[in-house]
């Protein structure tokens, strides 16, 4: 089939990152054949940079502009349109596909949420006065809702300390063995600074490794500029490939992810997490994470629970580290359920059925 993808920016890098993730798992793993129409070509094509050529090229990546001419195309004309994220389509685009001799699915894929609410309004017809069939398709973690994107899954072949990335070569000479490591990736509103001011009050070594941009957030030249005791280094890294950071996340004791895409990353590695949940006006972004929370520490002893859910909201890590190895076991057995209840391929593959 023929798919093209709306994929409207609206900030950061996740609205593209899950329109790559998507493409590629529809081109690689379901023979599809897609095309993403981006309102903000460089940055689908900062995300895309690091993903293996064989996959890349067979995804025609172009400007929103473009589609208007593909939709009346007789021989590009799709059989499935998705408009990620609730993106409106252009006019001039739907124009075309209302004289297409045949019409295509449309399928408003949403944001990925544990709410119990989804599960009802997943894959249910959304009446168009166009008249062309469009659905609502709902990610989430439950077996009948839309699924996850896993692709690729991380192995512990590519997750092993040995594959080191090259943008990463002088970052890792500088890690101490034994030191525990956490990746940072937290929106602006995060108190990053307070946070790792309280990981230097306790005992033991940690290099933290703050991702691209992050260092402007703590105002930092170095460690000492901050005054931190020695046991903590901070490390910058540039901006890497989706693959690497993978790799990143499998390395670290513990990882501060947020959006949707590293989330479910961070997930996939079995390693602890803390998601600085992207923040909405209305707070619905606490009611996410609530259900979220709820799903994961169904199986959690009380003072993992307890510990995960201060973390998750914030709290120093003083008030919740001691609980961080038995959060690593649990990390792994979430990790085992989640794969295991994707096992059916999660979401690119629950859209293909779905859209079959
Ligand atoms: C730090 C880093 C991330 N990435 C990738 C991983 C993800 O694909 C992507 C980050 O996306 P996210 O985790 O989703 O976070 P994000 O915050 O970048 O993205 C978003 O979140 C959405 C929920 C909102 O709708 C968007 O508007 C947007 O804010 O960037 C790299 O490839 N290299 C890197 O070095």
């Amino acid at each position: 089939m023929r798919w093209n993808i709306f994929c409207q920016i609206v900030d950061n890098y996740g609205d593209a990152g899950i329109c790559w993730r998507l493409a590629r798992s529809l081109t690689s793993l379901h023979g599809q054949e897609v095309r993403i129409f981006c309102d903000d070509l460089p940055t689908l094509n900062l995300l895309s940079q690091g993903c293996p050529a064989e996959i890349r090229d067979k995804i025609k990546t172009e400007t929103w502009a473009a589609s208007f001419e593909n939709a009346r195309h007789p021989v590009k004309t799709p059989d499935v349109v998705i408009e990620a994220f609730g993106c409106h389509l252009p006019e001039r685009y739907l124009a075309g596909l209302m004289i297409a001799p045949k019409k295509p699915i449309i399928i408003n894929l949403e944001y990925l949420s544990a709410e119990p609410w989804v599960l009802d309004f997943h894959a249910k017809a959304s009446p168009q006065a166009h008249g062309m069939p469009k659905y609502f398709f709902f990610p989430g973690f439950q077996e009948t809702a839309g699924g996850i994107l896993i692709d690729p899954i991380p192995t512990e072949q590519n997750s092993a300390a040995s594959n080191l990335p090259k943008s990463l070569i002088n970052t890792w000479a500088k890690l101490r063995p034994g030191a525990k490591r956490i990746s940072v990736f937290c929106y602006p509103g995060f108190p990053l600074r307070k946070w790792i001011e309280d990981l230097s009050t306790i005992d033991e070594p940690i290099d933290v490794i703050l991702t691209h941009g992050h260092a402007e957030l703590l105002k930092m030249g170095s460690t000492e500029s901050l005054g931190l005791a020695p046991s903590i280094q901070l490390l910058s890294i540039p901006f890497v490939s989706q693959d690497e950071y993978d790799w990143l996340l499998a390395q670290c004791d513990l990882n501060i992810v947020r959006g949707e895409d590293s989330f479910i990353r961070a997930q996939l590695v079995g390693k602890p997490l803390i998601w600085h949940i992207y923040p909405q006006d209305d707070q619905a972004h606490q009611v996410k994470l609530a259900a979220f929370l709820d799903l994961y520490l169904i199986t959690a002893n009380p003072p993992l629970q307890n510990a995960c859910r201060n973390a998750m909201n914030w709290a120093l890590p003083h008030t919740w580290f001691s609980e961080l190895d038995a959060w690593t076991l649990h990390a792994r057995a979430w990790q085992t359920d989640l794969l295991q209840k994707q096992g059916d391929g999660g979401l690119a593959a629950r859209l293909v059925r779905f859209v079959s």
